[in-house]
């Protein structure tokens, strides 16, 4: 136990591994996933060669956060086609696999649509597989790009919001590289401003139940040098009381066209300090995780997930052989009931501003998230005001 959860010392090792990447070996293609439910004890790839292993993987965690998460879909899809399997029924087991992060949908309709397309115009099996996998390495690319543009667009709002300089953010849960095609979201904006010189310190919530933070934020904090420090979720208002925080960056896994944000739980508390305390709550999503389809917070739909991995300590590792979670040692009597949904919904008004590959935006400002979409597109100047 005590090695599996070494520390990495701080910017040491080599790169890490892709969170995500397609092969091809002479068995044919397969696709490869920096199976997350090992870190920090160690980079191990898992390969699946079909989507119920992907599934699997999804649910068990082992590639996960939302841009991630789409990523993965659109490349299930082509990998279901190019192996000959039923695309449409692979496409809906993955969709549904996770319920909240709107980009697993997104991804896995981008190539499906991309496959059906193929097919429309009398595409063999070969060249419609061809297209799904096309799409999802379009889709692969766009995210490391739109991951470029919001941790510029993140630093410069920073530096607005904060112009003293010498930055100390709050996070929670896991959005760097871990969970894109590039460097993620708002981890993505703390590491510019480390680049930069401007951050002074990166807070990271543990991430109670599953440890996202304390495991893989951590992980990746340590891996680029930053100067960061661990503590439990339930630290944060001590943090904010003593005036330690200057800004909290988050996620999102969806965003309702009211502007409301579902990320992990645990991020709603974190809003609600933050205001208290008059401190920025920024919320850092690409536009693929913006769902104009669903009108406000109270329609999110919340996954939940096994009370185990409450009344227990245990590694999510377990659920990815095929085993459902548990286990682990127990940290309440046998038989307690656990209310443990993995994500909270921050109403608009608890969010000083959206910050996507096109600029930063304030959801209480216009006419909602719709608009702001929109004339984000048209530039970012008068957004902010
Ligand atoms: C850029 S990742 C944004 C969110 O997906 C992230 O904050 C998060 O909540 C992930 O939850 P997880 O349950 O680990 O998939």
């Amino acid at each position: 136990m005590a090695d599996q959860y070494a520390r990495t010392p701080a910017g040491a090792g080599p790169p890490m591994l892709p969170s995500i990447r397609w092969d091809e070996p002479p068995e044919g293609p397969v696709l490869v996933l920096l199976d997350q439910t090992r870190l920090p004890a160690e980079e191990t790839e898992l390969v699946c060669t079909d989507v119920p292993a992907l599934v699997r993987a999804i649910r068990a965690l082992a590639v996960r956060g939302a841009p991630l998460l789409g990523i993965a879909g659109a490349y299930g899809v082509a990998l279901a086609a190019v192996r000959g399997f039923d695309v449409e029924d692979a496409a809906e087991r993955l969709a549904g696999a996770r319920p909240t992060a709107v980009n697993l949908g997104y991804g896995v309709r981008r190539a499906l649509d991309a496959y059906r397309v193929a097919v429309d115009k009398g595409a063999d099996p070969e060249r419609a597989g061809a297209a799904a996998l096309a799409e999802a390495r379009r889709l692969h690319r766009e995210d490391a790009e739109a991951s470029a543009q919001m941790a510029a667009f993140g630093l410069t709002l920073l530096d607005e919001l904060l112009p003293g300089g010498g930055h100390r953010i709050l996070t929670h849960c896991n959005t760097g590289a871990l969970v894109s095609g590039g460097e993620g979201t708002a981890f993505a904006v703390a590491l510019s401003a480390h680049r930069a010189g401007r951050l002074r310190r990166l807070w990271v919530d543990e991430t109670r139940p599953l440890l996202q933070g304390a495991r893989l934020t951590a992980y990746e904090a340590a891996r680029n040098g930053m100067a960061y420090t661990l503590l439990t979720d339930n630290a944060a208002g001590s943090l904010f009381a003593a005036g330690e925080v200057d800004a909290v960056l988050i996620g999102a896994d969806r965003i309702a066209a009211d502007g409301s944000v579902a990320n992990k739980v645990g991020s709603y508390p974190l809003a609600v300090l933050a205001r208290y305390h008059h401190v920025p709550f920024v919320v850092v999503a690409p536009t693929t995780t913006i769902d104009l389809g669903t009108p406000d917070g109270a329609s999110i739909e919340v996954e939940q997930r096994p009370g185990q991995e409450v009344t227990e300590l245990t590694a999510p590792r377990t659920a990815v052989a095929g085993v459902e979670a548990g286990g682990g040692m127990p940290v309440a009597p046998l038989g307690t009931q656990a209310f443990n949904p993995a994500f909270d919904v921050t109403p608009p008004e608890l969010v000083t501003a959206i910050v996507t590959e096109y600029g930063a935006l304030s959801p209480v400002t216009g006419d909602g998230i719709a608009e702001l979409c929109v004339r984000s597109r048209q530039g970012n100047d008068e957004l902010m005001g």
